[in-house]
């Protein structure tokens, strides 16, 4: 059932619809800020292989990938600071996990059409009592759930505009991923594709 505490899902709390269209409206001209003070990044592995999705931060940290590895940096590779994390987004977080830290990282995923993130586990914070906080906007995604441990079975759920999802308590280091979205079902971008808003307590 889809109540206060959202929708259960191997422990992951999934709250759909969350935001209304106007609350993803502003949600999307803040990023629209983040990212024109903190441009995207094609990312890439530290072996230079290229990750899909565009990448860039706000708030004291931002997680990076280049040839010197993956990582949280205080500053964008340009040497500008990270914007501070928009309000309209601390605010979901102190919705959906009020007893929580206060995050001292946003990151902004940007899909288009053919992106995708492969299974893995956020595992590079200090405090895994923290939860992780994802908020989607603009095309669905297919978004895939596994286990804590390596392999087993998987589940899907499609995330749609405005769902916040939270990885926390013993979900917290739950393996998952983005299998594909699904361009042109939502219209709150102007071109096709997802934003995915990712907020941690790093140390
Ligand atoms: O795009 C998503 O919904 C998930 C993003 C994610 O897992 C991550 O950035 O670590
Ligand atoms: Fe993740």
């Amino acid at each position: 059932m889809n109540g206060p505490d959202g929708r259960d899902i191997r422990g992951v709390r999934l709250f759909d619809g969350f935001l209304d269209a106007a609350a993803q409206a502003a949600m999307v001209s803040d990023v629209r800020d983040i990212v024109r003070a903190a441009p995207l990044i094609a990312p890439v592995t530290r072996r230079g292989q290229a990750l899909s999705v565009r990448m860039t931060s706000a708030g004291d940290m931002g997680w990076i990938t280049d040839r010197g590895g993956y990582r949280y940096a205080p500053r964008h590779p340009s040497g500008v600071a990270w914007p501070p994390i928009p309000a309209s987004v601390l605010a979901v977080w102190r919705t959906v996990v009020p007893d929580a830290r206060t995050p001292e990282s946003c990151l902004v995923n940007w899909y288009a059409p053919d992106a995708r993130m492969g299974l893995h586990q956020d595992r590079d914070e200090g405090d895994f009592d923290q939860p992780v906080v994802s908020i989607s906007l603009g095309d669905d995604a297919l978004f895939r759930i596994g286990n804590v441990a390596r392999g087993g079975s998987t589940e899907s759920i499609w995330l749609r505009s405005g769902d916040v999802l939270v990885m926390g308590g013993a979900a917290r280091l739950i393996h998952h991923g983005v299998d594909r979205i699904a361009p042109g079902t939502s219209t709150l971008l102007e071109a096709p594709g997802r934003i995915n808003l990712t907020l941690r307590v790093v140390s």
